[in-house]
């Protein structure tokens, strides 16, 4: 097995050693070494690789768009292990806040204890710290257990108004922690809070604040503006104590905003905790929570004007895929560039028209596009398969896959290998192998595909050089494969009753491309072939199979057949 880390025998302890000098040695061989004696936690010689780490303190949010748990999704969805010490428990939803219940100090300094005392975080990041306690108890822990970054994101009230934090901790935070910190995030309301009050109304206010908040002993200070009366722009200001740089993103006009501070503070810790510079994790966490915001723009979560933002930008996506039902091979249709050139259609009329006819699942096998024209035509289809509840598939290119958020790919047996494939894609996308043999289908199987292609079934001009495999090779291949089939090549109203006459159950569908779009009119067509396979799977005494009530699929696709066997 190949490792992706260079194996030089350097023996640190993974502690204290892997703290100090963290990223020179994140992908070194790391054994640990206790009393001269190589033990846990390496449990073989295996390559171990320590992660970037964060260690979050702050409050629970029971509606989960702030607090802890926006803290665990922004460092999932930057790629840096959280940890997470609790320091009060809210009840908040999108609404507001309906309740505070403060963790007692003892228990919060003993969560403290264990994280830092084993784990070792990179960063700590603080959130809600509610009582003057628990900002002494914090300080006390981080002196003992020193780390290489402080963000703290001084939380006093809720964008609903409730009071997180009350004035009464400003003394402890100016005394004791903001002089610790590497870099601190206030919003306007805070940072107008810990200068005594002042008010601050525009960008030029917020570079006096990020000046003066720097005398009080942060390294680093960021003024952040969401909340900046009549601004077009979401502007933050940021200073070293040197410079000041200003972070403007256009305003996304959403009401999903609630928890975005402890998102960008996150973020900052998750780059910091990566090796980034002060400057660049600052930068890379504003066009995070711009892009955050901007795709949760209209997704609808509690019944509130405050929503949250969706960290890991995958709910929408969800909610309109619906799973891989091998039904949908019935009337598999694949587009050919060629083709559409031909008769002078676009993709997404070719697509249109096949849908329209009755197909079941549609292929995009486009080999002659520029990528970027692939990735627009992926998209506009995709919409089109959406509304009726059809899956669309991308030929071979996993990254347009990907780019444009299809519902799976389909790939040939020298393309990128079907587990590698499952592993960029995850596991809910449909993945199709096209297979010739049984040693293929196996392997298909074993690789994570959720169907196979068997073919060619007969010769065909759309495919060069590829072997036919014949009524009695695809029945080879049905017959041995655990996946189901759809059989591909040369089929078209002609043939299709003797491939689906095969009668092997696992046989679901025909895929076909020059019988439907090598043709004038793709609707015609489909429709034909719709009836040649309705009428063959009759003959053979099938069942309907009615989709599942979530789809939207319309009158004529809203079934298909499965043979009783
Ligand atoms: N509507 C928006 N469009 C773009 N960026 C925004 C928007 N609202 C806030 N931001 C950005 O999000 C980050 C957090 O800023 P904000 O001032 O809202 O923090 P906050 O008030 O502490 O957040 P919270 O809502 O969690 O209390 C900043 O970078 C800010 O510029
Ligand atoms: C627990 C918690 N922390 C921080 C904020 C600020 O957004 C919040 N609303 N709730
Ligand atoms: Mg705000």
């Amino acid at each position: 097995m190949a490792y992706f880390c260079t194996q030089i025998p350097v023996l640190l302890n993974p502690g204290v050693a892997c703290i100090k000098s963290f990223h020179q040695y994140r992908f070194l061989h790391i054994k640990a070494m206790q009393d001269d004696k190589v033990s846990t936690p390496t449990p073989s010689d295996e390559c171990m690789v320590r992660v970037p780490h964060v260690l979050t303190v702050a409050g629970s949010d029971s509606g989960a768009g702030a607090g802890i748990q926006a803290d665990l999704k922004a460092c999932a969805a930057r790629g840096v292990y959280c940890s997470t010490v609790i320091t009060a428990v809210t009840a908040q939803n999108t609404v507001g806040v309906q309740g505070v219940n403060i963790v007692p100090e003892d228990f919060v300094a003993e969560q403290l204890r264990s994280v830092l005392s084993d784990m070792h975080p990179d960063v700590v990041k603080t959130g809600m710290l509610p009582s003057i306690g628990i900002v002494k108890t914090l300080c006390q822990s981080l002196k003992e257990f020193p780390v290489q970054a402080l963000v703290v994101d001084p939380v006093m009230v809720s964008t609903s108004g409730h009071t997180l934090a009350g004035p009464s901790i400003l003394d402890s935070f100016r005394e004791e922690l903001l002089p610790m910190a590497d870099i601190v995030t206030p919003n306007l309301k805070e940072a107008s809070a810990l200068l005594g009050g002042v008010p601050l109304e525009t960008i030029a206010d917020m570079h006096y604040a990020a000046k003066a908040i720097h005398d009080i002993g942060p390294r680093n200070v960021l003024v952040k503006g969401g909340d900046l009366p009549a601004s077009l722009d979401a502007v933050d200001v940021f200073y070293d104590g040197k410079d000041f740089y200003v972070f403007q993103s256009s305003r996304i006009m959403t009401p999903n905003t609630h928890g975005t501070g402890c998102t960008l503070a996150s973020s900052v810790a998750a780059e910091l905790a990566k090796g980034s510079q002060m400057l660049s994790a600052v930068k890379v966490a504003k066009r995070y929570i711009e892009a955050a915001l901007s795709y949760s723009k209209n997704i609808a979560i509690g019944g509130g004007r405050q929503g949250p933002v969706d960290h890991l930008l995958k709910l929408k996506s969800n909610v309109q895929r619906r799973p891989f039902d091998p039904c949908d091979l019935f009337l598999y249709a694949v587009t050919d560039s060629r083709m559409n050139k031909r008769w002078g259609r676009s993709i997404v009329d070719a697509v249109k028209a096949a849908i329209e006819g009755g197909a079941t699942i549609i292929q995009l096998r486009e080999k002659e596009v520029e990528t970027s024209d692939f990735l627009e035509a992926a998209k506009a289809c995709l919409k089109i398969c959406r509304v009726h509840g059809v899956p669309l598939l991308i030929n071979d290119r996993i990254d347009v896959a990907l780019a444009s958020d299809a519902d799976g790919v389909h790939i040939g047996q020298s393309d990128m290998p079907a587990h590698v494939a499952r592993a960029l894609l995850g596991p809910d996308k449909i993945i199709g192998v096209s297979c010739k043999t049984p040693e293929h289908a196996l392997q298909a199987w074993i690789d994570g595909a959720d169907y196979i292609g068997s073919g060619g079934v007969y010769p065909t001009n759309t495919k060069e050089n590829n072997k036919t495999i014949g009524l009695d090779g695809l029945k080879t291949v049905c017959l041995s494969s655990k996946l189901p089939v759809v059989a591909i090549g040369g089929i078209g109203i002609s043939n299709a009753q003797a491939v689906m006459g095969l009668g092997v159950p696992n046989l679901k569908g025909v895929a076909v491309v020059s019988a439907l779009f090598d043709r004038e009119c793709v609707l015609t067509e489909t429709r034909k072939l719709l009836e040649v396979l309705k009428e063959s799977n009759q003959m053979g005494k099938l069942k309907k199979c009615w989709r599942s009530p979530h789809t939207s699929r319309q009158s004529n696709l809203n079934f298909c057949y499965q043979k009783i066997s």
